[in-house]
């Protein structure tokens, strides 16, 4: 079968050879795109008719960089000689040293190994908001196509560190702003504009510039490395358990002290070290779960189409009604809020309000946030909302009171949300016709994860629906039965109460291990935070039996057992493992429950919401790479030692007898 060539060439009357990247929808870099682009490169240069050439990506966008799929497991960069061949024969000795000047005309994404490409081009010229970085980082490896080396030769090298070390993206005006760019066009004219400064360059009115040897822009030798070495340290601060930071920083200074091709030749061969790092694949993991936690098995792949959510109506005005109503406003949506009496009303919007201001906006968003706020008394305003929140604190009483009033004065579309982790929702419409548009949310606040309540009877549309609310209002949604990213927050700091056998040092050393290990939340400072979730009190979380056991089991534990343990004689590995085992036991737990549609979506709570390092993959990835086996097996230890509290749950039995994978899930959603 033959392939289907993934750029095109198309040579103008004016002899400007237009090579398109078309693989669609990002146009990633595959290997056969590279080869590709590499031929059609090679068609312009021997083309008696082409005096210049320009690259852009099909339907406005540039590249969204390597397909990061394959690190790790392709043939495409297998060997040191293909990273070489990339980066150096293709990009550099090819693209880079053509003897007709080439052009790239970047819209949309520009990313990774696509800007890279761009880089290399003798112009760049982008429109306003096209979008480009070097995020390579992200993923646990380095610029692999010459952008160590280029990049700072364009923009100098604190911009350059910047952007790379943080995988910080800019857009096509800002990149101009900082010469990343030559020119800006508008999306219609980019083309023209693109061949209209590649013919400049043939014709000697514009420079010829070959980024990877420019100089102009480097800062001299004594002060690059100065700037060098308080990157490093900043590196080792902040990311202390990460060396491809660091890898980075050596081989941009190759560059600079050796030579450029010296720095291309150490990029290439970081890279292929790099990419088959642990960390590497752990984030890359993560990039794919944060995704995922959007696609739904047997619900959004079906065709349903989000409907509009533009009216939300949140009935109540305490302190999780007031927080609901100003996550709405942010996310832009008109919020009606409700209230009983008068001054609870005043109260609640002068608290939203307060909210608001909190969120440092200039005056002009304030005013245009608070227009979208409207306080009323009655139900008159909520027969046109599109979603209503119930967020009272009451009987279960009153809240069907509430849900059948609902239904009485709400438009037939409109969806039915409570937003309290301990109430029924099956009982909460028991009395209602409206139990398939009824579900639950939970703002997991401070972190952004929305955790989405299905009920055995909740349409997929409603899933949908609010789905496409999470994107709008830039939270992670994770769809749950009952009560998930609390649960697993809370065993975390239980775990740590429990090991905090004796006042002092031990509080301090077990912070210390957990931030060592990489979580950005000790189990300290997530106590208040669960509380804060949960609104003030662990015991009115729903938690499973066994977590409730393992609360009991734990508090005695800490309190009564004669085996009594000191947290300053266990080794920093039996401090982190006994806190985080049984977070990894109650995950099991959860997933034993079938509480969640995929392991995954634990993974990217606790990366959300619990602070677990990305680098690690999550909490369930990271428990798999060390496997079930000896999970169970050091929690079994410690249950017979210390107490029912590190009891491993059967789903982790089972995995650890069976040697099955711990990132399987049988759901019940
Ligand atoms: C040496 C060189 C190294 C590199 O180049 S490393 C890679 C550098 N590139 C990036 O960091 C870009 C990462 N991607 C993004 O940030 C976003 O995407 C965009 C902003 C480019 C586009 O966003 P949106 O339009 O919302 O599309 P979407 O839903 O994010 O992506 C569409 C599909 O493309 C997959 N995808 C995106 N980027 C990559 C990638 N770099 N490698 C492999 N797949 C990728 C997604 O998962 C998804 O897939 P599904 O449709 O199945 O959900």
């Amino acid at each position: 079968m033959a392939i289907k060539p993934q750029t095109q060439l198309v040579v103008g009357d004016d002899g400007v050879a237009i090579i398109t990247i078309n693989n669609p929808p990002l146009n990633l870099l595959s290997f056969e795109v590279m080869i590709s682009l590499k031929s059609s490169i090679e068609e312009a240069l021997l083309c008696h008719e082409v005096k210049a050439i320009v690259v852009h990506g099909s339907r406005g966008k540039f590249s969204g960089g390597a397909d990061v799929t394959v690190f790790g497991k392709s043939h495409m960069v297998k060997k040191q000689k293909e990273i070489g061949f990339l980066s150096i024969d293709l990009i550099t000795d090819l693209l880079e040293a053509s003897r007709k000047p080439l052009v790239a005309a970047i819209d949309g994404p520009a990313f990774g190994g696509g800007l890279e490409i761009a880089l290399a081009c003798h112009a760049r010229i982008a429109t306003p908001t096209s979008q480009l970085g070097l995020t390579e980082l992200q993923y646990g490896i380095i610029p692999g196509f010459g952008g160590t080396q280029r990049l700072p030769r364009l923009v100098g090298l604190p911009k350059a560190l910047e952007m790379i070390l943080m995988s910080k993206r800019v857009n096509g005006k800002d990149a101009f702003g900082m010469s990343l760019v030559d020119d800006l066009a508008p999306a219609d004219e980019l083309i023209t504009s693109a061949s209209r400064w590649a013919l400049d360059i043939s014709h000697a009115t514009k420079p010829w510039i070959a980024s990877l040897y420019r100089t102009d822009r480097l800062q001299p030798l004594k002060e690059a490395r100065l700037i060098l070495n308080t990157a490093r340290v900043g590196a080792r601060k902040h990311n202390p358990n990460l060396i491809h930071p660091l890898v980075c920083i050596d081989v941009i200074e190759e560059g600079i002290v050796s030579g450029p091709r010296n720095g291309l030749w150490k990029e290439a061969a970081a890279l292929n070290e790099l990419r088959q790092s642990e960390t590497c694949k752990s984030l890359i993991h993560i990039f794919f779960a944060r995704r995922n936690t959007f696609k739904i098995s047997g619900i959004t792949d079906t065709g349903l189409q989000p409907r509009k959510v533009e009216r939300v109506g949140v009935f109540g005005g305490g302190l999780i009604a007031t927080a609901t109503a100003t996550a709405f406003i942010l996310g832009n949506f008109h919020v009606i809020l409700k209230e009983d009496n008068h001054n609870s009303l005043v109260a609640a919007l002068a608290e939203i309000k307060a909210n608001l201001q909190s969120h440092y906006m200039v005056k002009e968003k304030l005013e245009k946030a608070s227009s979208l706020l409207k306080g009323v008394l009655d139900y008159d305003s909520f027969k046109h909302v599109d979603l209503v929140v119930e967020a009272v604190e009451g009987s279960i009483q009153l809240k069907q009171q509430i849900f059948g009033d609902l239904e009485l004065y709400c438009p037939q579309h409109c969806i039915f949300v409570s937003s309290s982790p301990t109430v029924d929702l099956n009982l909460i419409g028991e009395r209602t016709k409206s139990q398939f548009r009824i579900a639950g949310v939970h703002f997991c606040s401070p972190s952004p994860v929305l955790e989405i309540v299905n009920t055995e009877w909740t349409w997929h549309q409603v899933i949908v629906d609010l789905l496409h609310v999470a994107k709008k209002m830039k939270k992670t949604p994770i769809l749950v039965s009952g009560v998930v990213v609390n649960r697993i927050c809370a065993v975390y700091s239980q775990a740590a109460v429990c090991l905090l056998a004796k006042q002092g040092q031990g509080k301090h050393r077990m912070e210390q291990v957990m931030e060592k290990f990489g979580m950005g939340i000790s189990p300290f400072r997530m106590m208040d935070v669960v509380a804060g979730m949960s609104k003030g009190s662990f015991k009115t979380m729903r938690v499973s039996t066994l977590s409730q056991n393992k609360q009991d089991a734990g508090n005695s534990t800490c309190k009564d057992s004669p085996n009594d343990f000191k947290v300053a004689k266990l080794s920093e590995e039996d401090i982190m493992e006994m806190i985080l085992f049984p977070v990894v036991n109650e995950a099991c737990c959860i997933m034993e429950e079938g509480r969640v549609m995929k392991a995954s979506d634990i993974d990217v709570a606790s990366v959300v919401a619990m602070g677990f390092p990305a680098y690690r993959g999550g909490l369930v990835y990271w428990a798999h790479t060390l496997g079930s086996k000896y999970i169970c097996s050091r929690l079994e230890t410690w249950s017979n030692q210390y107490g029912r509290f590190f009891n491993p749950c059967a789903y982790l039995r089972k995995n650890s007898s069976l040697g099955t994978s711990l990132m399987q899930v049988k759901s019940h959603l």
